[in-house]
Formats: structure tokens, sequence, C-alpha cells
């Protein structure tokens, strides 16, 4: 099992690309399955996740070519839907949340979808409710067998629009309906639907397939079924989780850092929130200019002098994804804050790797965390850790970067699932850090 070796308290200096965003790089890929014509996808980041989702999209037929890195054609017009019942695709499919994302189009063109229980992060209870649901209301039957936790659903004449109001705004449950929504007979209406970006791209792609979908980027979607879908070409944004993650990585090692063409019409209120912990990001054109927060950041107060409190909540509220990495970068701020985890109950669990380093942090309950900053009076002493999740793991290695010392993290597949060469870029804006197999 692979290490990172990270000798941090260096200050780091230069420009960062934010690679293609994971969750929807995994939406869109799943929505190959929906025509037998050919779909070119560019800017798809290569990380473990994605990989793992395109050898099963393989395996299940799909004709996979790379016209150069990070751009692929993807034909599924002989697929081989034995696969599905398989022993190998019981074991491909657990490997990841995002494959739980072919069972919509596969239901929708071919009346039957199957999947294992999913993986992704243990970060909590991660159920799949809202996804079954919306097949059943659009006239799917729907079997589970306990014992094998494999999920299945068909529909062997087709599905019919109906209107559904969601119980929670799932993003991958969203995405599910919506793509067994598009070929079914009659509209469809989602109510309380995701609305991340990674929605609306998938939306927009959709659309350029044939789709008929309006409502895009609101949580009120009306889906008019149409017969086929076509080929397309789609461009996926880049990653608004790495992007928040560089911010914070910047001022928590007080680096002078560029994130180049972020995309900020789709960043929400990612830059809002880090602003909120005194950080300074300017806006030059596409980009975000962090400068080198020598004198430190001051944590804002709310208007009424309360104390500052960062919770997540579904778009266009704060994604969950980014609440490990303000927590981490609140270690070093001056001032205190409240961090809420509330979709989560089991992703706070590694401040303790961060109270170790010498973080002064109460945890107050599963979701809740009192970060009192050191305002670079103190700084982490180096340690050995290991990433218990992909963000959490991303946020011991910022932590890190800045403790003085030589700091090792094990388990650092975990980052891989969503970080594309972690290691090379951060070298190439002075990090030293090393990967030991
Ligand atoms: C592959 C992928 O795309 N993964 C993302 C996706 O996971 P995923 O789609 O699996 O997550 P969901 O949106 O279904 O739900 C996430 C958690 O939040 C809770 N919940 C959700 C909606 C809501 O209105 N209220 C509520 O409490 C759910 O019970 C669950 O525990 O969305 C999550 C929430 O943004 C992100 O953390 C994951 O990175
Ligand atoms: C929780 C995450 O991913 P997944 O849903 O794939 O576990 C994440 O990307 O932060």
């Amino acid at each position: 099992m692979a290490i990172f070796q990270i000798e941090g308290g260096r200050s780091l200096k230069g420009e960062i690309s934010p690679q293609g965003a994971k969750n929807e790089a995994l939406q869109v890929l799943c929505a190959v399955l929906l025509t037998p014509q050919e779909v070119r996808i560019d800017n798809i980041p290569d990380i473990r996740d994605v990989n793992k989702l395109m050898g099963i999209l393989k395996n299940l037929g799909v004709k996979i070519n790379k016209i150069e890195k990070g751009s692929y054609t993807f034909k599924s017009d002989e697929l081989d839907i034995d696969y599905l019942t398989s022993d190998l695709f019981k074991q491909e499919g657990s490997g990841l949340r995002g494959s739980i994302m072919i069972v919509g189009p596969l239901l929708a063109r071919f009346g039957k979808g199957y999947i294992p229980r999913p993986g992704g992060d243990k970060i909590g209870r991660r159920r799949l409710d809202t996804h079954f649901e919306g097949f059943i209301k659009l006239g799917a039957t729907f079997n589970y067998n306990k014992e094998e936790r494999f999920y299945g659903v068909e529909a062997p004449n087709g599905l019919i629009g109906k209107y559904m109001l969601l119980e929670e705004a799932s993003v991958t449950g969203t995405a599910n309906i919506i793509m067994a929504a598009v070929l079914a007979k009659g509209t469809t209406t989602i109510y309380n639907a995701a609305c991340e970006p990674y929605i609306q791209q998938l939306c927009k792609m959709l659309n350029a397939m044939g789709a008929k979908i309006s409502g895009i980027g609101s949580n009120l979607l009306y889906i008019d079924g149409v017969k086929e879908l076509y080929g397309c070409a789609h461009r996926v944004l880049p990653d608004m989780i790495e992007i928040g993650s560089w911010i914070g990585l910047a001022a928590m090692t007080q680096s002078e850092i560029t994130i180049k063409n972020v995309s900020w019409d789709n960043l929400g209120l990612i830059p809002t929130t880090f602003r909120k912990l005194g950080i300074t990001l300017e806006r030059k054109g596409d980009d975000i200019y962090i400068p080198a927060h020598t004198n430190g950041y001051e944590v804002q107060s709310f208007i009424d002098g309360s104390i500052m409190n960062i919770s997540d909540s579904p778009w266009p509220g704060f994604t969950p994804d980014l609440l490990s990495i303000v927590l981490v970068v609140a270690t070093q701020a001056r001032g205190s804050v409240l961090i809420h985890q509330k979709m989560f109950e089991s992703r706070l669990f590694f401040v303790d790797k961060l109270i170790d380093m010498g973080a002064k942090i109460i945890l107050c309950d599963p979701h809740r965390a009192t970060i009192i900053g050191h305002d670079f009076k103190s700084t982490l002493k180096a340690t050995t850790m290991s990433s218990p999740d992909i963000r959490a793991g991303v946020s011991l290695l910022i932590a890190a970067l800045s403790a003085k010392g030589t700091s090792v993290i094990h388990n650092i597949e975990q980052i891989d699932r969503g970080y594309e060469n972690i290691e090379e870029r951060l070298q190439a804006i002075g990090a030293k850090i090393k990967r030991v197999e």
C-alpha cells in the first residue's frame, strides 16, 4: 500500500490547473449508455473512481476509444447485459458510489438495471431510497436480495412519466431518475431535485443528445420523454471541490497561488465561504488569485457579533465535500468557527488526527466541531496518519504541508479516488511530497 511522505512548513508558489470534476464525470459517463451512437467526452479526470467506472462500462460492452489525455469516445451499440448478473460485476460494481448511476440509463433503454450495494466513502449512512422510489414511481418493479446486497429494477413494458416530490435532494438519485425519465413515455416532473452543477451539466448533455429537459439549475425539473437519444460532444467542468481544496492549501501554507480556469460562474458559495474565514481571493478573468497570507486570516463574525458557523446544504448551499477542508484551514485562522456537517454523521471523526497535531478543536458531537484558530502563533506538528476518506485525506495532506517536519499519510488510495496525479501537481508549485510504494 502506497504512502505519502510530506516535508511540511514550506510556502508554495505558482499556478495550478484543476482537473475535470469527479462527480460530473461519473454522471455523464453513465449517460453514454442511453444511446447506441457515439458520444465524445472531454476533460475526464484520470482518477481511480472514474477509471473503475470506465472498467465497468467496458465490461458491459461499451466501446471506449481514447483520443488524447482526458478525451474519449464511447459507443454503446452492442452491450452485454448478462454481465450485470455476473460475479465480476457484483465485485466491481460495489467499488464506488458512482456506479449506481448505470441503473437509470439501463432501465430506460433495456427495461432492466441491477447494482450491488455501491461503495464510496464511509462517511455515514448512504441510503439509496430516493433512487429506487423514483424508478418505482416511473413504473418499475423493485427487488432487493438482502443476502447478496444486490438491487434490481425491471420495467419490461417501458417507463411512464410521473410527478414526484423527492424526499431528499439526492445528487446521484436525481441524476439516476433523470436518466431513466428521458426515455419514458410522457412527462416526468421532479420536485426537490438536486441542482448541483454536476446535474446541470448532465441535463445539458442529455438535451444535446435529444432529450427535452427544462428547469435546469432549479429544483423543479420537467422531462418530456423522447423515443431515442443520439450522439453528442460534452466537456466536463473543472472540479469545484479540487478548486476549494487548493484555496485551502494556499491559505494554510501562506502561499501565493493562482488557480487557473475555474469556471467562476459555477462555484456558487465556495468563494464566499472561504472569504468568511478571512481568506482573500481575487477574480482575475476566469482564474482565482490567492495572495500569500503572511499576516494570517481573520474569521469574520455575523452582523450580531455571534460566532461564525459554516454548514453544508444541498446546492446552491455550501457543498458538504468542502467542509473538511474549511475545518482544517480554520485551525490556523484568527478567531473561532463552528463547523456543522449536517448531511453525513461520520465525516468529522478525522479531527482526532488534527488534535494529535496540536490543533485546538472540540468535537461537540458527530456533526459539529468548534475550531479555535492558532493564527500561526503555533504550527501543527508533523505526524503519521491514515486517510479515512477522500476529503479528510486531502485535509490531512494540507495539514501535513503546513506542519513543520516530516509527516506520513497511509491509505492514500482514498485521495487517488478523486485527485489526479496530486503529488506531481503539488511538486510543481514547490511542495515536498513523495509517493512511496
Ligand atoms: C458520486 C457523487 O456524486 N457523490 C456526491 C453525492 O453523493 P450522493 O448522491 O450519494 O449523496 P446524496 O445527495 O444522496 O446524499 C448525501 C447525504 O446527505 C443526506 N441528505 C441529502 C439531501 C438532503 O436534502 N438532505 C440530506 O440529509 C443524505 O441522507 C445523505 O446522507 O452528493 C453528496 C452530497 O452533496 C456528495 O457528498 C458526494 O460527493
Ligand atoms: C463523498 C465523496 O465521494 P463519493 O460520493 O464518491 O463517496 C466526495 O467526493 O467527497
